[in-house]
């Protein structure tokens, strides 16, 4: 063995699904510090063929297996339910079935709209799932199996998830407001937004916490967003403001400017929560963790897009 080899025989090897998205980008840097990460993507697995995972699986014998991939696009799962259940649902399921043979921990993420969004008050783990949405009901799906499945893992479920890298809302806003459309945005569906390196970062700290998760002898749950919720609309607001506040980004409508509308006045495929509010009260406690506004963070990405566009690439 020459040196690098013997160096990857110590590492503990891990196995990142989904790196090209939001979270699994990010991932790819928080988790480099806890061992010797395989990353792949669609390209190289697609999630939709169980015994591709499974072969992934075989090939890196991981210690570690965190699913960051999952089939987002919301409305667009009202049409394609089998599709977005067999990634959301169905692989996880084969995962944590595969890290159970191994005695390997599997990271996992869930999502807001596993509630119907009834509930007065935040959500807290122990509160019983309702989707209003194939989104939802197959995440719902997705985290049930692995709780059925019964190995080691940990599922987060985290909100609004945002970031300079990928599709979100933030870039959403900014593109509508740089068209100089008009924004009426709901006012009545609240939650956290929560950056993508937010969750990445709070993932790799508690595997260090956890000895690199052999510390976690059964499957968990945990709240894991951002602190500060707000609607979709005083969200495009403060995503306006911020703006204005960063060079590069001049001539952004005022905030003021966003329309505060209703639900039921803006018509979509999917139906989603009016709370999404997630109590992370569970997390920050066993992990001695205080969970940071989102507003620093939107602010960085504002900043990388301006640096972006100034230098055209
Ligand atoms: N985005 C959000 O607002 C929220 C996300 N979550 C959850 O957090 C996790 C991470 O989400 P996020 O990073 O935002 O998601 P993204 O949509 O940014 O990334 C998802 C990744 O999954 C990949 N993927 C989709 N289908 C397949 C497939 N068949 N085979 C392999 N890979 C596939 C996508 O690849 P490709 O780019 O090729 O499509 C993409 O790289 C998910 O579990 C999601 O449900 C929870 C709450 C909010
Ligand atoms: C673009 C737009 C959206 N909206 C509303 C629709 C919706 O209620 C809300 C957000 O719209 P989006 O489609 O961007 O967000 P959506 O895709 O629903 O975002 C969700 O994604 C999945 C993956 C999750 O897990 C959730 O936590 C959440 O982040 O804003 C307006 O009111 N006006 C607008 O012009
Ligand atoms: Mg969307």
């Amino acid at each position: 063995m020459d040196r690098t080899e013997l160096r990857e025989a110590r590492m503990t090897p891990i196995l990142l699904f989904g790196c090209d998205g939001q979270v699994g980008w990010q991932l790819q840097r928080s988790l480099s510090p806890l061992g010797a990460v395989t990353a792949v993507d669609r390209a190289q697995c697609d999630l939709a063929d169980p015994a591709a995972i499974r072969a992934a699986i075989a090939a890196v014998k991981p210690r570690i297996i965190v699913n960051a991939a999952a089939y987002t696009a919301v409305d667009r799962a009202e049409g394609e339910p089998a599709l977005a259940q067999a990634i959301n649902a169905t692989a996880p399921t084969v995962m944590a079935e595969a890290a159970k043979l191994l005695g390997s921990l599997l990271v996992h993420y869930s999502t807001d709209y596993v509630f119907d969004g009834s509930k007065a008050t935040p959500y807290v783990e122990s509160d019983p799932t309702c989707p209003l949405s194939v989104y939802g009901a197959t995440k719902r799906d997705g985290e049930a199996a692995i709780l059925a499945v019964g190995g080691r893992a940990l599922i987060y479920r985290t909100s609004w998830v945002f970031g300079a890298r990928g599709h979100n809302f933030v870039k959403t806003i900014l593109r509508l407001a740089g068209e100089g459309r008009p924004l009426r945005i709901v006012d009545d569906q609240v939650g956290a937004p929560t950056p993508a390196a937010l969750i990445s970062d709070v993932t790799g700290q508690v595997l260090a916490a956890s000895r690199r998760g052999t510390l976690i002898e059964d499957a968990r749950l945990y709240h894991l967003t951002a602190a500060d919720p707000v609607s979709w609309c005083g969200f495009a607001r403060e995503i306006l403001r911020l703006a204005a506040a960063t060079p590069g980004f001049d001539g952004v409508p005022a905030p003021e400017s966003v329309t505060a509308i209703a639900t039921a006045d803006y018509p979509t495929p999917a139906r989603r929560p009016a709370n999404s509010r997630l109590d992370c009260g569970r997390l920050e406690r066993d992990f001695d963790l205080e969970l940071p506004d989102w507003r620093p963070f939107l602010s960085r990405m504002l900043q990388l897009l301006s640096l972006k566009r100034a230098n055209g690439y």
